[in-house]
């Protein structure tokens, strides 16, 4: 394990220290995981792509006056679903806006006319939709959300999620990545993630890297999520998300992180946090994706057969074929996951609603994943 202290003092290293420090990563994937790396396969939902955040790096986000604003409707919702249950999928990722209601008043209509007056209640309705119509059961990703919106998603989806993306308050000043976003303000996030830590609901959160946070900064802020998973026992898994530079945005010319910065913010990532929380890194976000793996992930996270990365829509998914070669090649066995880690689904009874719990259960063992869920 890595203390704050030693982590900072690993801002600039060598190659060589750099191959020592993902060595340690990866013999301490090996000790929890062995030699089973995991993905979802999964639908992606973008149920609206309003927002009331301008976060500098987004292009999921678009305003009502681009012409480009939309709100799914049920209908789209479930052939999206149908899609994803008809080539194996198992989960539905609604990522979304957040509160467009209360900026947009196109939103506030869009709603209105699927009877909602907040995008919570109408992501309540058609996660219940997926739920009820089709075999994916839902991960929601929808920002930062209140103890009470938590409390009445809960029913309704198999885990959350939510990035932290940083722990700095610097970067809602004039001029940086999460100014004028009150979603981004980290003790809005950081209360999120503990209201999920009391409500027990299995919670993906992490990092997003290279959006002008320092060094100390991206080490704090996992030790910060490092914490409220040792309060709370609920962190399921931590995303280390490499920043890609979008035309259109306001940060379109900044510098995107390196491959060597990914794999040391990864190895570090995997020193700090309990080895029992899954460590994931999008394959889509890098060519040479394969070497993550030297730094100690045991997870790809979502991938889909269905639908673009909404949020990178640019990035292809690598073919689960040629991610399972790559494993190969580290002598690692790539292996399909459920939206809820095994270890969480095991004491289900604590962690999910009946409800979901039961349905996850059936999941498991009528799809064969269960009997490799022994990490
Ligand atoms: O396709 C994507 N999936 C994203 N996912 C989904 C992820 O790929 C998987 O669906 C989860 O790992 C399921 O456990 C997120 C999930 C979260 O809870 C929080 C953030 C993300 C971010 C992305 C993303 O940028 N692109
Ligand atoms: C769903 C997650 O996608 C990430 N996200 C948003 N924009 C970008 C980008 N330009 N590059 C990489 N990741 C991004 C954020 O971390 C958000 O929380
Ligand atoms: C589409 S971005 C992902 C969901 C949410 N808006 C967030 O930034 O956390
Ligand atoms: S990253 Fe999420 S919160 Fe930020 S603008 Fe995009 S959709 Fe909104």
């Amino acid at each position: 394990m890595l203390t704050a202290e030693q982590a900072y003092t690993l801002e600039s290293i060598s190659e060589t220290e750099l191959n020592d420090l993902c060595a340690s990563a990866s013999n301490l994937r090996e000790s929890h995981w062995g030699d089973i790396v995991t993905y979802s396969r999964k639908v992606f939902i973008p149920l609206t792509n309003m927002c009331r955040d301008t976060c500098k790096y987004c292009t999921f986000v678009k305003t009502p006056e681009s012409g480009e604003a939309n709100l799914m409707t049920p209908d789209d919702v479930l052939a999206t679903a149908r899609a994803g249950d008809n080539l194996g999928c198992k989960e539905a990722l609604f990522s979304l806006g957040e509160r467009p209601e209360k900026r947009y008043r196109l939103a506030k209509d869009l709603l209105a006319a699927q009877g909602h007056d907040s995008t919570v209640s109408y992501l309540y309705a058609m996660a219940e939709l997926v739920m009820q119509r089709s075999q994916l059961v839902p991960h929601i990703n929808a920002g930062a959300l209140t103890e009470n919106e938590l409390r009445f998603l809960r029913p309704v989806a198999g885990s959350m999620g939510m990035m932290l993306e940083t722990n700095s308050p610097r970067l809602m000043q004039p001029g940086q990545a999460h100014h004028a976003c009150p979603d981004k303000q980290p003790k809005r996030r950081m209360a999120t993630l503990e209201a999920a830590g009391k409500l027990d609901i299995p919670f993906t959160t992490g990092l997003l890297i290279g959006i002008g946070e320092t060094w100390q900064e991206r080490v704090d802020s996992l030790i910060a999520i490092n914490q409220c998973h040792q309060q709370y026992g609920h962190i399921q898994e931590v995303i280390i998300q490499n920043f890609r530079a979008k035309e259109g945005t306001d940060m379109a010319g900044a510098i995107e992180p390196s491959q060597q910065d990914m794999l040391k913010t990864l190895a570090v990532a995997r020193l700090i946090l309990d080895p029992s929380i899954s460590l994931q890194a999008p394959p889509n976000l890098e060519q040479d994706y394969a070497r993550y793996l030297d730094a100690g992930i045991n997870d790809w996270g979502g991938i889909s057969p269905v639908t673009r990365d909404f949020i990178n829509p640019e990035r292809a998914w690598p073919q689960i074929e040629t991610l399972r070669k790559q494993c190969q090649a580290q002598q690692l066995t790539l292996q399909e996951r459920l939206t809820v880690y095994p270890s969480y689904l095991k004491s289900g009874a604590r962690y999910l609603a009946e409800n979901v719990n039961q349905r996850m259960q059936l999941i498991a063992s009528s799809s064969g994943l269960a009997a490799h869920q022994c990490f």
